[in-house]
C-alpha cells in the first residue's frame, strides 16, 4: 500500500525530518526533492544535455526546489531560463542559499534568470522561450497552494498550457502540479469564467508520500505520469501510519490477502451466497450479480427473486438456484420470512441485496426485517440503499457485518450530503459518513473508496476505466463482493472489499486491453475476472493444509 497524504501530512513529516531526532538539515531535503525531478526527468526527456528548459519559481519552498533544479541542470548539460516570482525576503532560509549559490551562476548564455520584483512580466518573450525550449519546470506553487490562482501565476500557467497543447513542450510538475488542492484533488478556476485553470503536466515527481489530490479528478487529470522519491526521508517516517489515514492499493496488497483454494476443498468451503434482490422490470441486474459471484470463486450461488421474475431468470445462469418468493413482482415485508428460513435451513454465509430490487415502499419493510434477522455478512447495493434513505440509524447497529456499495448519487441520497460536496471530497465524505454509521463503505466512482468500519482507515482503488461507465458494472461488483467476503483467509470485509473493488477493476482493464474503451459489458468484466485472479495467484502465499476440511453438501 502507499500512504495518499494531506498537505498537513505532508508538512508534519518534514518538519519531523527536520527538527525532531533526525535533524536533517532543511537544505538537504530541498537539494534531494530537486535532485529527485533532474532524475527522473532525466529518462523521461530523452536526457537534459542540450535542452533549454524554462524554470517557473513561485515564492515559496517549491519555488525553492526550483532553484535547486536550475543548478543540477547546468551540471547536466541544459541552458536554463529561471522566472522567480518571490522577492528574496519572500524565501525560506534554505530556499535562499540555493538561490545565491544560483546566482553566481548567472550568465546571459546558459543560466537566464528573471526577477519579477512586482515589475509587469513581457508575456511576449515568456511565450517565445517557451516555444523555443523543450521543457518547463512548474516549480511555481505545491503543497500550500490554496483557493483559486492569482495573478500573475494564472497568466503564467495559462500560457504553458496553451504553448504545451501545440505539443513541442514537455511539462513536468514538482511535487503537484500548480493550481491542484494536494488534499481533494480539486482544481483552481472551477466553475468560474476567468482564465485561472490548473497546469496540466506530462510528469509530475512528487516527495515523501503520495499526495491525495493526484489520484482524484480532476487533479489526477493534470499530474501526467506520477513517479513518487523519498528524496532521503527516513524509513520511519516514510512508513508510520498516519492519524486519519489512506491508502492507495496495489496488486501486491491483494495477492497478499487472497488464499488460493485449498487442494482438498469442495463447494461448501467456498461460501454460499444468496442473491436476494431483482424486480420484474429488473430482473438483469439480478443475473449479473449472480455472474460477478460465479466468477469470482463462489461455492454456491442461491437466486431468490420476487415470484413473478422468477420464471424469466431461470436457467439464465444455469449455476444458480433459483427460486420466486412470494406472490408479486417486488419484495414486500411479507417476504422476509421465507427469506429468512432459508437463510437458516441453507446456511447461506452471505446476502446480497439491491441490484435491480425496485424502490417500492413494502421493500423497504422487507430489507430492514431481512438485515434483522441475519447475522451474516450483508452486501447492500443500489434500490437496497434507496429504500433505505432515511434510515442511517437503522442501519449503524449493524454496520460492522455491513458492506455498503453506492455510487455517488446513491451516496447522496443515504448520507444527505449533496452531490456537489461528496464530488469535492469524495475521501473526506465517505470518512465522515463511516466515522458516524460505523459500516464499511464502498463508494464508487473514479476513482472507488473503501472505507472500513472497524478502523474508518480508507483505501483508494487504482484500477478501472471509462469503458466500465455503463449500466449493471456495479451489478457485477455486488455479486463479487458478497463472494469475496466469504473466501477463505480473508481477515475481514473491509480486506474482501477492497480486493472485490480492485479486482473488478483490474478486469474492466482486461477487457479494455481487449476491446477498447467502447462496447464490453458487464457480463466481459465478469468472465475476466478468473483471469486476474489467476495473475494474483501467481503472487500469493501458497495455503497450508492444518486441520482437514468440514464436510458439507
Ligand atoms: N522542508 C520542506 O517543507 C520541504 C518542502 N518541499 C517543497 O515545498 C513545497 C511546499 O512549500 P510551501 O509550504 O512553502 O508552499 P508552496 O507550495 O511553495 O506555496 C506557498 C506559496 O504559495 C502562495 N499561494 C498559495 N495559494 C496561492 C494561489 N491560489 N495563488 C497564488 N499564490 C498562492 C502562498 O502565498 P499566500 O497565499 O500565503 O500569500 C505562498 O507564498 C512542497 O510542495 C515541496 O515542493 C521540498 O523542498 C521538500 C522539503
Ligand atoms: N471512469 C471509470 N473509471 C473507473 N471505474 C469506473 C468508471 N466508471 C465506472 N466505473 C466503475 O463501474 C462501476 C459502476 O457501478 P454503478 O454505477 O453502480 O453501475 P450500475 O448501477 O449500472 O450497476 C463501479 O464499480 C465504478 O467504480
Ligand atoms: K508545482
Amino acid at each position: 500500500m502507499q500512504k495518499l497524504n494531506t498537505a498537513a501530512q505532508m508538512r508534519h513529516m518534514d518538519q519531523t525530518a527536520m527538527h525532531g531526532i533526525y535533524a536533517i538539515a532543511p537544505a538537504i531535503l530541498m537539494e534531494n526533492a530537486g535532485h529527485a525531478v533532474v532524475e527522473k526527468g532525466d529518462a523521461f526527456v530523452g536526457g537534459w544535455g542540450g535542452k533549454d528548459v524554462v524554470i517557473l519559481c513561485g515564492k515559496g519552498n517549491n519555488g525553492g526546489d526550483g532553484f535547486v533544479i536550475a543548478r543540477q541542470l547546468l551540471t547536466a548539460g541544459a541552458r536554463v531560463y529561471v522566472y522567480i516570482l518571490g522577492q528574496p525576503e519572500d524565501y525560506s532560509e534554505e530556499a535562499c542559499d540555493h538561490l545565491t549559490t544560483l546566482r553566481q551562476l548567472a550568465d546571459e548564455d546558459l543560466c537566464i534568470l528573471e526577477f519579477f520584483q512586482g515589475r509587469p512580466c513581457d508575456w511576449g518573450l515568456l511565450t517565445k522561450r517557451l516555444e523555443a525550449s523543450q521543457v518547463v519546470i512548474d516549480a511555481l506553487l505545491g503543497t500550500g497552494f490554496h483557493g483559486d490562482l492569482r495573478e500573475p501565476m494564472s497568466r503564467i500557467v495559462a500560457i504553458v498550457n496553451a504553448v504545451a497543447a501545440t505539443g513541442s513542450l514537455q511539462v513536468i510538475a514538482v511535487d503537484i502540479p500548480t493550481g491542484v488542492n494536494a488534499d481533494t484533488g480539486a482544481v483552481s478556476g472551477a466553475g468560474s469564467d476567468e482564465e485561472n485553470g490548473p497546469l496540466f503536466a506530462d510528469l509530475t515527481v512528487t516527495f515523501g508520500a503520495l499526495k491525495r489530490g493526484l489520484v482524484f479528478y480532476p487533479g489526477r487529470a493534470c499530474a501526467g505520469q506520477i513517479e513518487l522519491d523519498a528524496i532521503g526521508m527516513p524509513w520511519p517516517l516514510l512508513q508510520a501510519q498516519e492519524a486519519d489515514p489512506a491508502y492507495l492499493l496495489m496488486e501486491q496488497d491483494i495477492a497478499e490477502v487472497l488464499v488460493p483454494r485449498r487442494p482438498d476443498s469442495h463447494k461448501g468451503t467456498h461460501g454460499t451466497i444468496a442473491i436476494v434482490t431483482g424486480s420484474s422490470d429488473m430482473a438483469g441486474a439480478a443475473l449479473m450479480a449472480v455472474r460477478g459471484a460465479i466468477r469470482s470463486g463462489a461455492g454456491k450461488v442461491f437466486l431468490r427473486v420476487p415470484k413473478e421474475t422468477a420464471g424469466y431468470c431461470i436457467g439464465k445462469e444455469i449455476e444458480a438456484m433459483v427460486h420466486g418468493v412470494g406472490t408479486g413482482d417486488h419484495f414486500t415485508a411479507a417476504d422476509a420470512e421465507e427469506i429468512l428460513a432459508d437463510c437458516r435451513t441453507k446456511r447461506w454465509s452471505v446476502i446480497a441485496m439491491g441490484p435491480g430490487l425496485g424502490v417500492h415502499e413494502e421493500t423497504k419493510a422487507f430489507v430492514k426485517a431481512v438485515i434483522a434477522g441475519t447475522t451474516c455478512p450483508i452486501v447492500l447495493d443500489a434500490d437496497a440503499l434507496n429504500v433505505l434513505t432515511g434510515e442511517r440509524e437503522f442501519l449503524a447497529p449493524y454496520g460492522s457485518r455491513l458492506i455498503l456499495t453506492p455510487h455517488l448519487a446513491e451516496f447522496s441520497r443515504l448520507s444527505g450530503f449533496s452531490m456537489a460536496d461528496i464530488e469535492a471530497d469524495p475521501l473526506g465524505k465517505a470518512k465522515e459518513f463511516v466515522r458516524q454509521w460505523h459500516v464499511n463503505l464502498v463508494l464508487k466512482g473514479a476513482p472507488t473508496v473503501i472505507v472500513s468500519a472497524k478502523t474508518c482507515h480508507a483505501y483508494v482503488n487504482p484500477t478501472g476505466n471509462a469503458g466500465m461507465a455503463c449500466g449493471g458494472m456495479g451489478d457485477i461488483l455486488t455479486g463479487m463482493t458478497a463472494s469475496f467476503a466469504v473466501h477463505a483467509g480473508l481477515p475481514d470485509l473491509c480486506s474482501a472489499a477492497c480486493a472485490a473493488v480492485y479486482v473488478h477493476g483490474a478486469a474492466g482493464d482486461y477487457c479494455h486491453d481487449e476491446y477498447g474503451s467502447y462496447g464490453f459489458s458487464p457480463v466481459d468484466v465478469a468472465d475476466a475476472v478468473p483471469r486476474v485472479i489467476r495473475r494474483l495467484e501467481e503472487n500469493m502465499e501458497r495455503p497450508v493444509l492444518q486441520r482437514p476440511l468440514v464436510t458439507e453438501d
